[in-house]
């Protein structure tokens, strides 16, 4: 995925450096969009851009606008004022009276649940798109199976949806949108409707094809997990503005807003894989159990909640638990117990991690804000998951 600064997206102003990129035939510039929408009393007004290959996760709480944004930019509805444009081809702009028709846009949308044709089989629903494009049949075929293929539903071609559990509908409504080889990728919730035994491997698998993407990616999600391993930046919104954006795990790692603080409640330990376990820069290891393979070094995290970490004044001894030295940068009041900061690294703060533990045991413990102490968390309590870099 692509490599990029952390602060290419802001709240709509004139002033701000992320102007719309002017038409520069220089090769692919990714999506640029500006935006101010009114729905009823609501009003959406942000810009954001994604660069080629990058994927963006627009999080925000119900009704922030998350997809009225989806809207100004498929162009179902028409902004008031904004402008949109994608590899430097406007899309939209209102001052100049420009708006090209949803089907001339080029996007690839996958909602939350599959639309598939269904009197058409898998293959050639896939098919479809290409054929209206102008593709012959038989390459169209041939280029829907082989989509159907990186979708891990090649079998399943003359399949007709009716015959598709909810999982395999979604990975063909995937290769579907692929296939006609969009400008822009749309996801909206692609996992939502999805039951927690299939929800896993369909974020693998969009993981491992957005990571071959070329085309700029929106991603909505209610899910930080989502986030975390598909997208490379993340942009907040609350009541149609942005409240939070950059990478996605310095956003999640110092929250600004309450919002972000409680959908960032997990602990992450980046690093890189190895087998069953995360080997951070510092030297340090993680154990856990492997949702997704990663190949050996590749970017991975161990992914925890702040409720299976105990705190420990020693190395903990003859138990199958990780321990990770910390020092105590936090202490704040949650609920019934008391949330633990603890930086493992203090020159990267954003490595702080998260301990919910009793009030009972910081008293019997002891513990004051800048203690050296040790988090330990359980392997059989750690998911590691393959990441984006972001
Ligand atoms: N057609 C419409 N007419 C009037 N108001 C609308 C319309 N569509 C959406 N809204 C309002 O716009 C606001 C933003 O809605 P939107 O669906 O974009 O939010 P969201 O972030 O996608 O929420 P959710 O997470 O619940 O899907 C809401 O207050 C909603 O009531």
């Amino acid at each position: 995925m692509a490599e990029h600064t952390d602060d290419a997206t802001s709240a709509t102003g004139r002033s701000s450096r992320e102007a719309v990129a002017p038409a520069s035939g220089h090769g692919p510039t990714g999506l640029t969009a500006e935006v101010r929408l009114r729905r009823g009393d609501f009003t959406l007004d942000m810009a954001c851009r994604v660069r080629p290959g990058e994927v963006l996760a627009v999080l925000g709480p119900n009704g922030a606008g998350k997809s009225t944004l989806l809207t100004a930019l498929t162009g179902s509805v028409r902004p008031e004022r904004g402008r949109v444009s994608l590899d430097g081809r406007t899309w939209l702009d209102t001052e100049r009276r420009i708006d090209v028709p949803t089907h001339r846009r080029g996007v690839g949308l996958l909602a939350q649940r599959a639309v598939l044709f269904p009197h058409l089989t898998a293959l050639d629903n896939v098919a479809f798109g290409l054929r209206t494009a102008g593709v012959r049949r038989r390459p169209a075929r041939r280029a829907a199976l082989e989509w159907l293929r990186r979708t891990d539903t090649g079998e399943l071609s003359d399949r007709r949806p009716a015959e598709l559990s909810g999982g395999q509908a979604q990975r063909v409504a995937l290769a579907r949108a692929l296939a006609a080889d969009p400008e822009l990728l749309l996801l909206d919730e692609p996992l939502s409707a999805l039951d927690v035994a299939t929800a896993p491997a369909m974020r693998g698998l969009l993981r491992r094809v957005l990571g071959e993407q070329r085309s700029p990616c929106v991603l909505v999600t209610h899910d930080v997990l989502d986030a975390v391993v598909l997208a490379d930046r993340v942009v907040v919104l609350d009541r149609g503005g942005v409240v939070e954006q950059g990478r996605t795990r310095r956003v999640l790692a110092r929250p600004r807003t309450a919002f972000t603080a409680r959908i960032a409640g997990l602990n992450l330990v980046n690093g890189s894989a190895a087998g069953d376990s995360v080997e951070t820069p510092r030297g340090g290891v993680v154990h856990g159990g492997v949702v997704e393979p990663a190949g050996r070094g590749e970017p991975a995290a161990a992914v925890f909640p702040p409720t299976a970490v105990a705190v420990h004044r020693e190395v903990p001894e003859g138990s199958p638990r990780n321990a990770i030295p910390v020092r105590l940068v936090g202490m704040e009041p949650r609920g019934d117990a008391i949330r633990l900061r603890g930086e493992t690294d203090p020159s990267e703060p954003e490595t702080a991690l998260a301990a919910d533990v009793t009030p009972a045991a910081v008293a019997e413990l002891g513990l004051r804000v800048g203690d050296e102490v040790f988090f330990a968390v359980k392997a059989t309590e750690v998911a590691i998951h393959p990441v984006s870099d972001g």
